[in-house]
């Protein structure tokens, strides 16, 4: 099989009608290996967030494919989508979103026996994602006992807790200072190498964008690509 994890053809995504039109992707082509580390990188309103959630299946284009894992999506009932988003597609946003009353390790098992893993299988793979991402010592610490940088490592180990072979990111530093972000982009990058995870980081952060594998921006509708 090919290692295109994530493939974009011809992606068309606009908002809105007659006056109010807002064309957003027009033809938009991407393909995202296995392993590899893609930053995002335009401005504001560009539509970042528009071809995050293409990705990650949360919404569909007007024309044009969306490919996960060799899985074309536009003939997919809903079901179909969700079920294949819960399997392939590990989403990290800006804001944690870790549930309140839980500790770091119950956020990351919940999902995996949400996916229908043993508690004993899920404890495993939880205490191993905490571990490469630095955070194992915190395990049994609820969120408001961790540190902003923390969190958000907590909540990449749960977006990968079910293995997703894509790995895509909202601003996953945009809330942390700069010596934070460096760490918690870090352990990402880290954690999409020991997991052959294909990924899309959109950030503002020049240094972080830098260190990915590509940079691509979104231009007259296109994602192309782009150097800083
Ligand atoms: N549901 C919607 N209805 C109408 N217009 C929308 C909708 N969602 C996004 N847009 C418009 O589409 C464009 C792209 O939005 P998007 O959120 O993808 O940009 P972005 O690059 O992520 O921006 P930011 O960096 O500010 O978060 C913007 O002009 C936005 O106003």
């Amino acid at each position: 099989m090919s290692n295109s994890y994530l493939r974009l053809s011809g992606v068309h995504r606009h908002y809105g009608e007659g006056a109010t039109k807002v064309r957003v992707l027009d033809q938009a082509d991407l393909v995202v290996e296995s392993g590899e580390l893609v930053a995002l990188v335009a401005p504001s309103g560009a539509g970042k967030s528009t071809l995050l959630h293409l990705c990650g299946l949360l919404e569909s284009p007007q024309e044009g494919e969306v490919e996960i894992v060799g899985n074309k999506t536009s003939k997919l009932s809903d079901r179909g989508r969700t079920q294949l988003r819960r399997n392939t597609v590990g989403y990290v946003y800006q804001f944690h979103h870790l549930l309140p009353e839980f500790t770091a390790l119950e956020n990351v098992t919940m999902p995996q026996l949400i996916a229908g893993k043993s508690p004993a299988e899920a404890n495993v793979r939880a205490m191993e994602l905490l571990d490469i991402l630095g955070v194992a010592p915190r395990a049994t610490h609820r969120p408001a006992e961790l540190s902003g940088g923390e969190q958000q490592r907590v909540a990449i180990a749960r977006a990968a807790a079910n293995h997703p072979r894509v790995i895509l990111a909202d601003e996953p530093t945009g809330n942390l200072d700069p010596g934070t972000s460096d760490l918690v982009f870090a352990a990402l990058q880290g954690l999409i190498r020991t997991e052959g995870a294909a990924a899309l980081i959109a950030t503002h952060n020049h240094d972080l964008a830098k260190r990915a594998d590509r940079i691509v921006t979104i231009k007259d509708g296109k994602v192309v690509p782009h150097s800083l």
